[in-house]
């Protein structure tokens, strides 16, 4: 067989794939829909987002996946398909901090799928606000970076409203320097990027740029915006603002750190049942004495549950004093969990739990 008719010959075997792969995923969808109308009966409350049920369905896929396709790739798709199913039972509506193209708004579209509406807020704050106020089904908030550390607007924000954390999504992001048609390369004097950014690729600029403007914007969709008007200055961010604000890659991947990743959370008002590989968050005050720490700890440590973070922030009102933010494994209904919480809530001067949530699948 020449080349010509082995390629027709497999292009036919392909269409003939398609059209089973069509039939399944319509016939899914259905079921979604059958689903959607079972749920609505339940009553008004009726929860179509399901956090705990889609992370099972993803790692269902991951074990069974023997394909060419790598576990990532194809829970990918699957992502993709979950999220057109969800849209017909409801359209969920996301904020996120904007403008368009932020990392955050990738996290969000990686979190939820495609099939979600965005909502892009000005600030991490009005993120907070707009699901408060029920604007919103979620939000989703940076609240860790790999090289730098806490964010703390995001931190701060959770002192200031009642909200529930229902889910968790990484990142990893790829900074580069971006500049515009009409940008003169040899003549940039000024670098638009957000702090967190600008502080990512501290080093390569102080090697490359060490003698330009560096400027904080409010994002880095933001400061790739900027540079379309502008033919003396570039932008640091990543591939979703470049292609959204047609910006060409001057320099690629010029973050510091290779790993460089950020951790963000979703942000939402309906509590997540245990899925068996949950994360919980909290935040404690102790009082200012001696040792404080160390009695916050020790519960954790006698049941040996796992901490994965804590981190400390200024108290905001009389009420709190000193401020823990801790995350750890498992779900705060596990039974273990509970009596790890009685014991903290017994000797802190307040705890709150932000919420239990499935471990990041993707
Ligand atoms: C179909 C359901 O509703 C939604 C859609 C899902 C899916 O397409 O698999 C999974 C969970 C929910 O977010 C469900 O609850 O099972």
């Amino acid at each position: 067989m020449s080349a010509a008719e082995q390629l027709a010959a497999l292009r036919l075997r392909i269409d003939a794939l398609d059209e089973k792969i069509l039939e399944l995923i319509s016939e899914r969808a259905r079921c979604a829909q059958q689903v959607a109308k079972v749920k609505k009966d339940e009553g008004e409350a009726a929860m179509f987002y399901r956090p705990e049920r889609e992370a099972w369905v993803l790692k269902h896929i991951m074990e069974l996946n023997q394909s060419p396709l790598n576990n990532e790739d194809m829970a990918r798709l699957f992502r993709e398909i979950m999220s057109s199913c969800l849209a017909l039972e409801q359209t969920l509506k996301v904020a996120f901090l904007g403008p368009e193209g932020t990392f955050t708004q990738a996290a969000a579209l990686k979190h939820f799928g495609h099939a979600v509406k965005s909502a892009p807020m000005a600030a991490i704050d009005e993120v907070f606000r707009e699901v408060a106020a029920g604007a919103v089904n979620f939000g989703v908030v940076p609240v860790e970076n790999s090289t730098e550390g806490a964010v703390n607007h995001t931190l701060d924000s959770f002192l200031e409203h009642d909200l529930v954390i229902c889910g968790e999504v990484e990142l990893r992001i790829h900074h580069h320097l971006l500049v515009g048609e009409t940008t003169k390369t040899d003549r940039i004097t000024r670098i638009y990027s957000h702090a967190q950014s600008l502080a990512q690729c501290r080093k390569w600029l102080d090697a490359h740029y060490p003698n330009v403007e560096r400027v904080a914007v409010s994002s880095n969709a933001d400061a790739a915006k900027r540079v379309k008007s502008e033919w003396n200055s570039a932008a640091i961010a990543g591939d979703m603002a470049a292609s959204l604000y047609g910006l060409t890659r001057l320099f690629e991947k010029i973050e510091d750190r290779p790993d460089n990743s950020t951790r963000f959370l979703i942000i939402g008002n309906q509590p997540v049942p245990p899925t068996g590989d949950d994360k919980t968050s909290i935040i404690v005050s102790m009082r200012n004495k001696p040792g404080a720490l160390h009695e916050l700890l020790l519960p954790f440590h006698a049941n040996s549950v796992d901490l994965t973070r804590i981190e400390t922030r200024p108290s905001r009102s009389g009420k709190w004093t000193y401020v823990f933010f801790i995350d750890f494994i498992g779900h705060h209904q596990d039974p273990l969990i509970k009596d790890v919480l009685e014991k903290i809530r017994s000797d802190a001067v307040a705890l709150k739990v932000l919420g239990s949530y499935p471990k990041a699948v993707l």
